[in-house]
């Protein structure tokens, strides 16, 4: 099957099932490779490009179809957005993109819609420019043009101000760098880097986190110098930064709530003895084998639990507890694309309420003198900063107590707090809070 046919399955799939897209692209890409190698590639360019430009694409596509998009077959809506991404986002020629994704449909087994598809796709080929709304209702143009929902543009715009609003839906449409941290246990920064450039690769050090590095593309991850050995793991530099923030003293015994896919805790048994755990028992079997991978099994064992309820006695005390809650996940949207057509406003209030739940249970475990430090991946000062203010407000027992980090050390601090935005910095966006109970 070729490129763009492989990528309308996907797309369907996604928009049929409500699935993660990153899960639906590396299931199809398993069941049915493409039979030229390097195609994998652009289907990953279509399925990731076509989702983030949904909007824009569907505010084209609309203008020529004579019947609401909602309404139509899911491979045949996949197909027109696949097929006006190429045209107004790639450099594909535009008879080419026409014909081959009409094919594409053909071959998906969608024949008798062919003839509607090709009609609009001529129809989009020959319009001078990408249609977008006037100018003079911002957020209606942005919603469009950088393809977010219109309540999240309005959201941004009030509480970033117009500058940093644009730059996060920016950058959300870029593909993230693939950045790694160098696995303390085995291997300097410096060292690594050395070594990885010696393998002839063009890496640079993370402007911020002193332990990552910023590859170039690369194909197969597992086949990069140093994945084997366990010399690093991939983690994005704004999550890196949440283990620097944390600064939790080595000797202290952590406990991860919230802990797969296990960056964070791969990041703290570098150091320290850590109980990872999640309420996914199936999630725990990644965590394992990245540990192995790491050489860090010695020091990292993972269970399945409930964070908002009662931590056994038997597990013993921790002097330190990370709480990587669940959230609404904004900060990720360039990695997740279709998220930001699933979220409503109303989960990030949901959401709030459960991070509370954790944040209180978690609270309880940890010993007068230890620490707590509360991440989430969002931008949403609903699950972040206001989240925490409300906590240290009705537990005068804790307070906010940024880290003492080595001045070379500059991180993004909000009062005390660690706070990354999407934007040029090409990081995800994170809150972190590093609380100490004090009795
Ligand atoms: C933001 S992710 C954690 C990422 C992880 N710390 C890392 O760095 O790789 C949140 C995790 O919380 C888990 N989770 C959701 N509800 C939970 C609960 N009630 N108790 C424990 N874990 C939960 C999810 O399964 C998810 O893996």
């Amino acid at each position: 099957m070729n490129a763009r046919a492989i990528a309308i399955q996907v797309l369907s799939r996604v928009r049929a099932t409500d699935a993660y897209l990153n899960v639906v692209l590396d299931t199809v890409l398993s069941e049915s490779p493409p039979a030229d190698a390097r195609d994998t590639g652009l289907i990953t360019e279509l399925a990731y490009g076509t989702t983030r430009r949904q909007l824009a694409l569907d505010y084209a596509i609309t203008r020529f179809a004579d019947r609401k998009l909602d309404a139509l077959e899911d491979k045949v809506l996949a197909a027109l957005r696949v097929g006006a991404y190429q045209l107004f986002y790639t450099r594909v020629p535009a008879r080419a993109a026409v014909a081959e994704t009409v094919q594409a449909l053909k071959d998906v087994g969608l024949a008798r819609a062919a003839g509607f598809a090709n009609a609009i796709l001529r129809k989009l080929s020959s319009l001078p420019s990408q249609p977008l709304p006037p100018e003079d209702d911002l957020v209606g143009f942005l919603s469009v043009r950088e393809s977010h929902p219109r309540w999240l543009v309005e959201r941004w715009l009030r509480q970033f101000g117009r500058e940093r609003a644009e730059a996060m839906l920016v950058a959300n449409n870029q593909t993230p760098p693939v950045v790694i941290r160098a696995n303390s246990a085995k291997v300097t920064r410096d060292a690594l880097l050395e070594q990885l450039r010696e393998a002839g690769l063009e890496v640079r050090p993370t402007a911020v986190s002193p332990v990552g590095i910023v590859l170039p593309p690369v194909g197969r991850l597992e086949d990069v110098y140093g994945y084997a050995e366990g010399l690093w793991q991939v983690q994005d530099e704004a999550a890196q930064l949440v283990g620097v923030y944390g600064d939790i003293p080595e000797t202290a015994r952590v406990l991860d709530a919230c802990a797969a896919p296990g960056g964070k805790a791969c990041h703290l048994a570098e150091k320290h003895e850590v109980v990872a755990t999640d309420l996914h028992a199936n999630k725990l079997r990644k965590i394992e084998s990245e540990a192995k991978r790491l050489g860090l099994s010695e020091r990292l064992s993972a269970r399945a639990h409930d964070a908002s309820q009662p931590y056994p006695e038997e597990w013993g005390e921790f002097h330190a507890f990370l709480v990587d809650a669940p959230c609404s996940g904004l900060g990720t949207l360039r990695r997740h694309p279709e998220l930001r057509y699933r979220r409503t406003q109303e989960d990030i209030g949901r959401l709030a309420v459960l991070q509370r739940r954790i944040l209180e249970n978690c609270q309880e475990a940890v010993p007068p003198g230890g620490l707590l430090v509360y991440a989430v991946c969002t931008s949403e000062p609903q699950e972040g900063q206001d989240q925490v203010e409300m906590f240290l407000r009705s537990h005068p027992e804790w307070t906010a107590e940024p880290p003492v980090l080595h001045e070379a050390v500059k991180l993004p601090l909000t009062q005390a707090y660690l706070r990354t935005l999407p934007g040029p910095e090409a990081w995800d966006g994170f809150f972190a809070a590093r609380l100490r109970k004090m009795y």
